[in-house]
């Protein structure tokens, strides 16, 4: 287990990692998410003892990496896949930290095997892909066969075939007992890799919870409904029908509505009373990079102006108010499915961040509608 208790970096005036408090588990992948230069390296950093904390302090089962004999042996990372001798064979590069760390040779050829490099073993790493370096840096890593293991974006520069194995070797190496902490900014990825994830912003723990638990309380869920035909009329009065229900509606750039506060099937019988037919009834779940943008965005340190992040929050019933000014949808409690309001329908916060451990766990108990 990884614990860092009140974790702190500044550079001169710049305060890199704040106060950063968290535990990585053994037997799950945890995923370490933020924005360019939130910190995450420099925490990774400083669990491996390459940076010294300002402040608070950080353990590997207990004891400071510094403090760990043979760390190799319980400590694998990859934080830059380009930190290798470049005149060295990839056998070679191996080889001599397996020698450092008393690691016998067989097993050089093992991890080899394991990243898909035995026909480059005899190649110099100057020559590599960046896809094959990160092959190497993993390799390194698994090198000790160590429990707990550190990956700073290990998925870079890998072809879809190369993601995948990624993906199953994180899953697998958790699944075996270890701790495996990652950090990447290909959400879609992480989402299917993660089953734990802390996200920081500008060097703090913004969450540290359940992938399933991110997504669920910072994202906002809906309906997205098609009225049959192509015109307006038929939408415009089932848009007032559902607004007179209750519902928030907007209106998304497609010409279908996009429905809070009401139930599926509340919505399919009100079309059903009203005469109409539908040609979409769909439940529309938050991604994990929805989630991750609504929760980062005011930690964001480097934009564009042309920031395509506009495009994700053009159909935001946040930022998309133009279609429907009327009441926000009442918090009925209600079984089935339930979009729920938007975030701005209930204060405008759009995380339930738990100020306490715990916490979550038990508001989601109190109020068994607000976790689903
Ligand atoms: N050695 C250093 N000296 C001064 N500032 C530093 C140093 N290392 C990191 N920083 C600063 O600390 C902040 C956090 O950087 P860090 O590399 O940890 O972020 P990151 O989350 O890993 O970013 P990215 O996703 O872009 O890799 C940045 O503002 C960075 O410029």
């Amino acid at each position: 287990m990884i614990e860092a208790v009140g974790l702190t970096k500044r550079f001169g005036a710049k305060t890199a990692v704040d106060q950063l408090s968290f535990q990585v588990r053994p037997g799950h992948v945890t995923g370490f998410l933020g924005p360019n230069g939130s910190g995450k390296s420099t925490t990774m950093r400083m669990i491996l003892g390459l940076d010294r904390p300002t402040a608070g302090h950080v353990t590997i089962n207990g004891h400071a990496f510094r403090e760990l004999p043979n760390a190799q042996r319980h400590v694998g990372a990859l934080l830059d896949a380009k930190a290798m001798h470049g005149g060295r064979r990839a056998r070679t590069h191996l080889l001599s930290i397996a020698q450092l760390s008393g690691i016998p040779e067989k097993r050089v050829d093992e991890v080899l095997a394991v990243v898909g490099l035995q026909d480059a073993a005899r190649q110099r790493t100057k020559g590599f892909s960046l896809g094959m370096g990160q092959r190497l840096g993993i390799a390194t890593a698994l090198l000790g066969d160590p429990q707990v293991l550190l990956f700073d974006e290990p998925v870079n520069g890998l072809d879809p075939e190369g993601i995948l194995w990624v993906r199953n070797l994180m899953r697998r190496l958790a699944a075996e007992g270890r701790t495996v902490f990652v950090s990447s900014h290909l959400m879609s990825e992480m989402a299917v890799t993660a089953d734990h994830l802390i996200v920081i912003g500008r060097g703090r723990l913004l969450a540290d919870m359940s992938t399933q638990e991110f997504i669920t309380h910072n994202s906002a869920g809906f309906a997205r409904v098609r009225v049959a035909g192509t015109g307006p009329d038929g939408r415009d009065a089932f848009a007032e029908i559902l607004r007179k229900d209750g519902a928030r509606v907007l209106q998304e750039p497609d010409g279908a509505l996009r429905v809070t506060g009401l139930e599926l099937p509340r919505i399919s019988d009100l079309a059903h009373e009203g005469g109409l037919r539908l040609w979409e009834l769909s439940p529309h779940r938050a991604s994990l990079e929805e989630a991750y943008m609504r929760m980062t965005r005011s930690s964001v340190e480097y934009t564009s102006t042309d920031d395509p992040r506009a495009q994700l929050w053009e159909t935001d019933p946040l930022a998309l108010p133009q279609w429907e000014e009327g009441p926000a949808a009442p918090e009925v409690p209600q079984t089935g499915f339930f979009a729920p309001p938007p975030p701005a329908a209930t204060g405008g916060s759009g995380f339930l961040m738990p100020s306490e451990p715990g916490e979550l766990a038990a508001s989601a108990q109190n109020n068994p509608e607000a976790s689903r």
